[in-house]
């Protein structure tokens, strides 16, 4: 059964940032205890993570009760750009007030990648307290994606093994994409444990990607599941035409 699509159109990338910005904080206003949000890298969630580093968003969000994961990661240095978890923490984690202990990144080089995406596993699985997914109880309450002009989603790259793995929450990846470097992914079956996911996809090079992930191409990102809704924030220019 697919999950319900809800797409949300701004004017700009701009615009779109503060639309997801908005949902995030309703997402998790109320949710009591701990809550786990997985990032994802690329350019149009950076935008978004500038936003919750800063009022009204941050001060609307409960940071010591927050447990941050990746979606994805490049295994590279630990000081390589290309890193998501630097991206991030550069725009949102190293401005606010999360403990430590609450952010949960994935291993850099020269960690091997089966290495990373095996001890990655385990933590997750430590946080969760499990060692399956209960489909009653998902493992993330958000889940932030982007998708690549190939219809990449995460590292889940078209035409690899990684999409056709169901019993591991985690794997190593190949790119099929710049940048050519080791990945970490989360598999289908850990993606789809989140109460909502939200996409995030900004600009023209998008659009023609995009037409394609609706009419049910057969792409990773057209292939995420969820126990909730999938959000798309758009903006305009990446709107099918
Ligand atoms: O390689 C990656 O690309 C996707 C999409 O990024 P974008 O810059 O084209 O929006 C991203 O979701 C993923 O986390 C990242 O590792």
């Amino acid at each position: 059964m697919s999950s319900e699509r809800i797409i949300d159109v701004s004017e700009n990338a701009d615009a779109l940032a503060d639309r997801a910005a908005d949902w995030f904080v309703a997402e998790l206003k109320g949710r009591p205890g701990p809550i786990a949000v997985a990032l994802s890298g690329g350019s149009t969630p950076k935008r978004l993570y500038e936003r919750l580093a800063r009022d009204p968003w941050r001060s609307a969000l409960p940071f010591e009760r927050i447990h941050w994961f990746w979606g994805d990661e490049r295994i590279v240095p630990a000081d390589d750009a290309r890193r998501n978890t630097l991206m991030a923490k550069a725009a949102l984690l190293d401005h606010v007030p999360v403990p430590a202990q609450n952010i949960h990144e994935i291993a850099a080089a020269p960690t091997s990648p089966e290495a990373a995406a095996q001890a990655y596993e385990q933590a997750l699985k430590a946080y969760y307290g499990a060692q399956t997914l209960d489909p009653d109880r998902p493992l993330f309450d958000i889940m932030l994606l982007g998708v690549g002009s190939d219809g990449h989603t995460a590292s889940l790259f078209p035409g690899k093994p990684a999409l056709a793995v169901r019993d591991r929450w985690v794997v190593h990846s190949d790119p099929g994409l710049d940048p050519f470097v080791p990945r970490v992914t989360l598999t289908f079956p850990a993606i789809a444990s989140s109460r909502a996911v939200a996409f995030l996809a900004a600009g023209a090079d998008k659009r023609e990607t995009l037409s394609k992930v609706f009419a049910g191409a057969d792409l990773p990102s057209a292939h995420v599941e969820a126990a909730g809704p999938i959000h798309w924030f758009l903006d305009k220019a990446a709107v099918p035409g």
